[in-house]
């Protein structure tokens, strides 16, 4: 698989107001790959994740300096198209969020906002998207239903569906499984697996074993700093700085 540079975070600070979140991030994610972030509560995981679709934008009073580098270019730009940015750069949050809508609307919802009209692309899109979710097969003789009436497993799953319709490039999950029970839960991490190949993605879990079993790469957060970035494998097994293995064995946190 090729696993080229897709999106780079260079000396990134971010701040709510006068509280300083994250400090002078650096950190690479290649494509084919699954970068998991993790550390405690309030270290600042999410705060990153939504800094790579710029959807800390829409918070007031929030204050961003350094460069986050998708495919050569900043996207902190002047000029960039944030909508264009959100659809090559997608996300799916920790709460399964479908629309008050029916299944297929919820998938085919971005290709509208879009400004995409043929009814053959869009049905062909939906049904891609909803296989490539995991989800035809449950809900391809509901699509007509309200997304409210599935189960929080299958909602999470067409939120997935939902996010790749559009057709990104990069997946952001916040805490995608921590809603769902154990079934749903694996079922979300066979997703992730599954998806790698085609997209770069950015998972950020409470869960270590998650990190372990999900991810290629893990990055350790504490108090808005990178304390350690490595191979999973490495990161779990072999820890280079302190803080981490305390975590890691569950001396804090
Ligand atoms: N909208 C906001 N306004 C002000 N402060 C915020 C806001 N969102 C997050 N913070 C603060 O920024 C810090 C980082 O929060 P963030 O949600 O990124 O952490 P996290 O590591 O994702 O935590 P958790 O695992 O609990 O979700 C915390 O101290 C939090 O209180």
């Amino acid at each position: 698989m090729n696993h080229e540079l897709k999106m780079a975070v260079r000396n990134l600070n971010f701040y709510y107001g006068k509280f300083h979140a994250l400090h002078d991030i650096s950190i690479d994610f290649h494509e084919n790959r699954v970068t998991a972030l993790i550390g405690p509560s309030g270290c600042g995981k999410s705060t990153l994740l939504r800094c790579l679709n710029r959807m800390n934008d829409l918070i007031a009073g929030t204050r961003v300096e350094g460069e986050v580098i998708l495919d050569g270019q900043n996207i902190y730009a002047p000029g960039m198209d944030v909508v264009t940015l959100r659809r090559r750069v997608g996300m799916v949050f920790q709460k399964p969020n479908p629309f008050p809508k029916s299944v297929f609307e919820n998938v085919a919802y971005g290709l509208r906002v879009n400004g995409i009209k043929d009814k053959a692309f869009i049905r062909e899109r939906v049904e891609t998207s909803l296989r490539q979710a995991a989800l035809w097969e449950e809900v391809k003789d509901r699509l007509k239903d309200s997304a409210l009436g599935l189960s929080g497993g299958q909602q999470q799953r067409l939120c997935i569906a939902r996010a790749l319709a559009v057709e990104p490039e990069v997946l952001l999950m916040d805490e995608p499984a921590s809603a769902l029970d154990p079934i749903a839960t694996q079922k979300i991490e066979e997703l992730i697996h599954a998806l790698k190949s085609e997209y770069t993605i950015i998972i950020v879990t409470h869960n270590m074993q998650q990190a372990a079993r999900v991810s290629d790469i893990t990055a350790f957060f504490y108090m808005g700093k990178l304390i350690e970035t490595d191979k999973t494998e490495t990161l779990f097994t072999r820890p280079k700085i302190k803080q981490t293995e305390d975590y890691i064995t569950g001396r804090f946190g």
